[in-house]
């Protein structure tokens, strides 16, 4: 699967090994940095990059991590198209792809884990989205709301 993947500093070992998990088991990786933890940027940049590569249908998926997974949930949401989910467990992790159709994957490399952390990459980049009627109604409702949004800005 072609998969972005993005960190903000306090993303950056966990993104490394993420990164080298997901290359060792075959994927192949638009890595858009950053990969220097000693200098603080900022994690809205990276939100950018890989939401926009999913977006333009550059990758298939994307993961972003910073120290919370918040922040790099919260800007990566702001992108039409983009459903981003940020998880902790493996559960979500699937049921954000199967009911939700998330297509960004956000971590919190201050909250959980790698090891953790890679079994939830692995269970978001199994999943496949059911397609069931009643998850396509809830879809077409966040996206109403996306573009109620975008009328009522213009
Ligand atoms: O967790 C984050 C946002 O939800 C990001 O990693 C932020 O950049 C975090 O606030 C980083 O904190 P720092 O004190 O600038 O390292």
């Amino acid at each position: 699967m072609k998969i972005a993947v993005g960190a903000d500093h306090a993303g950056v070992p966990l993104n490394e090994r993420i990164i080298e998990t997901l290359r060792a088991e075959g994927h192949d990786i638009v890595d858009f940095g950053t990969h220097d933890a000693s200098q603080p940027d900022d994690y809205p940049d990276y939100a950018r990059l890989v939401g926009e590569a999913v977006r333009n249908g550059q990758v298939e998926i994307g993961i972003l991590v910073c120290g919370s997974g918040v922040g790099a949930c919260v800007a990566a949401n702001k992108l039409r198209g983009v459903r981003a989910a940020l998880c902790s467990d493996t559960y979500s992790a699937h049921q954000s792809r199967e009911h939700d159709d998330c297509n960004v994957l956000c971590l919190g490399a201050r909250v959980v884990g790698p090891e953790l952390a890679l079994e939830i990459v692995r269970a978001f980049v199994h999943a496949r989205f059911t397609g069931e009627e009643r998850h396509l109604r809830r879809l077409r409702k966040v996206a109403d709301i996306e573009r109620n949004e975008r009328d009522a800005r213009s």
